[in-house]
């Protein structure tokens, strides 16, 4: 590409928007930033920038759909705050944690909801807890690099879509994930800088009881989310992934501790 020139290639677009259209020309500006504006307007309608990121996962990306790709930035940024990763083994009481969270702090914080393949429980909505659906339609859109991140969690199909992280952002809020380690690593080499928390339950007896009085999941399941919180406690642990690693023993104390990292 050459500064300053239009030239009339469609890269491929990470994010919602814009959408890819035949007619739309770009142009770099500086070194990392690509104004798009529609080829057929006069005077030029300028329709928003792209910024040029060469991470690990816009790379990847390149090479998946071997064709030019950039990511949306939504026209210029003032500082914004870091998106916030929380991980750790199912029943630890992440959940718990982000809920109080979104209570205490509404207009602060906004949750990525997250795609699932698994049935809802009880309580749960489509849209609020989850994007439910099914795993054709799940893994055709990953195929199409709609998701940040994705991985196979206790026998189910879990991601982050590109979308879940720009809701968030579009209102103003900090972003926050819940996902497993698998997703965590994902999201560390993606384009989103985010801080990284894990969470450890104050011994592994605890964790089963939570588990266990929770009440949602067949015993199967929860032998099945046991052995894999096994493997989670040693990754978080040992992995040098997580910035924080915070024990939630006492479930206010862990709160406490968990907002001192935000402010
Ligand atoms: N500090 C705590 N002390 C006692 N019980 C807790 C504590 N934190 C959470 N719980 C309870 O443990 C259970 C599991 O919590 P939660 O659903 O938040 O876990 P989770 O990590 O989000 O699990 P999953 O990964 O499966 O979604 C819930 O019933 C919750 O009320
Ligand atoms: N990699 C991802 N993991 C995710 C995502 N959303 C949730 N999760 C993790 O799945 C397990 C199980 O969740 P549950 O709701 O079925 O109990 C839990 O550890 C979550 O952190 C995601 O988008 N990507």
């Amino acid at each position: 590409m050459i500064y300053g020139e239009i030239f009339r290639t469609i890269p491929m677009v990470l994010g919602t928007k814009p959408k890819q259209c035949k007619g739309h020309s770009a142009m770099l500006l500086g070194k990392d930033r690509i104004l798009i504006v529609r080829g057929d307007s006069s005077p030029m309608i300028v329709l928003g920038f792209l910024r040029l990121v060469d991470t690990k996962f816009v790379r990847q990306q390149r090479e998946k759909f071997d064709t030019e790709v950039v990511a949306w930035s939504k026209g210029v940024r003032a500082h914004a705050e870091k998106p916030i990763n929380i991980s750790g083994p199912s029943g630890v009481g992440k959940g718990t944690l982000v809920s109080k969270l979104m209570k205490d702090f509404p207009s602060m914080f906004g949750f990525s909801v997250s795609h699932t393949t698994r049935a809802p429980r009880n309580k749960e909505k489509d849209g609020v807890h989850y994007h439910f659906t099914d795993r054709i339609v799940m893994e055709k859109e990953i195929k199409a690099g709609k998701f940040l991140e994705f991985a196979s969690v206790h026998g189910n199909l879990y991601g982050t879509s590109i979308e879940a992280v720009e809701v968030v952002a579009d209102a103003g809020k900090r972003c926050i994930l819940d996902i497993d380690v698998q997703g965590a690593r994902s999201v560390k080499a993606s384009s989103l800088e985010a801080i990284f928390i894990f969470i450890c339950p104050p011994s592994f007896e605890e964790l089963e009881k939570r588990l266990r009085e929770r009440g949602t999941e067949t015993e199967e399941q929860i032998q099945k989310r046991l052995q894999n919180a096994r493997a989670e406690l040693e990754q978080g642990q040992a992995s040098g992934l997580f910035d924080h690693i915070l024990v939630n023993g006492d479930l206010e104390t862990c709160y406490e501790n968990l907002k001192v990292i935000f402010y």
